[in-house]
């Protein structure tokens, strides 16, 4: 078993909006790895990083991904971070992987202040462009295809991710 796509990008990508979209015109379901991550830790990320900090999370993600990769078929987004992880970048080898791109205006505008979104508890737009810049070449290195999502709403995003997983 595996996923129909995997999604990857940085927070504000839209992975959960288009995600959902995928999901429903595709008629399977949904998964993101932060919720499955949540459900192992039992609380929610922001609480992981603060009693067990950043490097358990990381872990946490490492093993929610391998699990989802294996045992999940329908539409699978990845935390913003997961592909910072080798040992991810490896797995995702072989899987359909969509680097879902955005510029730095879209995406402080979709993420605001970074409610619930601990690593932009400070300066959010400083925070972003640099997890954006040390991120991109990653994204890049495990995506099968890249869709920029710039000033496009997500029925077009997920339009252009259906035509490019036809086979
Ligand atoms: N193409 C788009 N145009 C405008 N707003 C969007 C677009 N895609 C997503 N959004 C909005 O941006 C916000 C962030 O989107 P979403 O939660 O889907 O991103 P994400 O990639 O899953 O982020 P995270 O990594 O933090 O989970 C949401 O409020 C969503 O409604
Ligand atoms: O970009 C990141 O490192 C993160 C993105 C979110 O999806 C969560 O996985 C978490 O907040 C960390
Ligand atoms: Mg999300």
């Amino acid at each position: 078993m595996r996923p129909a796509c995997v999604l990857v990008g940085v927070m504000g990508a839209g992975k959960t909006t288009v995600g959902e979209l995928l999901a429903a015109e595709l008629g399977t379901r949904f998964r993101d790895t932060d919720a499955d991550v949540e459900a192992t830790a039992g609380k929610p990320i922001s609480e992981i990083f603060i009693d067990d900090g950043e490097a358990h999370f990381r872990t946490l993600e490492k093993a929610a991904v391998v699990t989802a990769l294996a045992s999940f078929d329908g539409v699978l987004a990845l935390g913003g971070g997961a592909i910072l992880a080798e040992e991810t970048r490896a797995a995702l080898a072989g899987h359909a992987v969509v680097y879902l791109s955005v510029g730095l205006a879209d995406a402080v505008k979709r993420v605001g202040l970074g409610a619930g979104r601990p690593l932009l508890a400070i300066n959010p737009r400083a925070t972003l462009k640099h997890l954006m810049d040390q991120r991109r070449p990653l994204y890049e290195q495990v995506a099968t295809f890249t869709v920029s999502t710039d000033g496009r709403t997500p029925e077009e995003i997920a339009a252009e991710v259906l035509t490019l997983l036809k086979p």
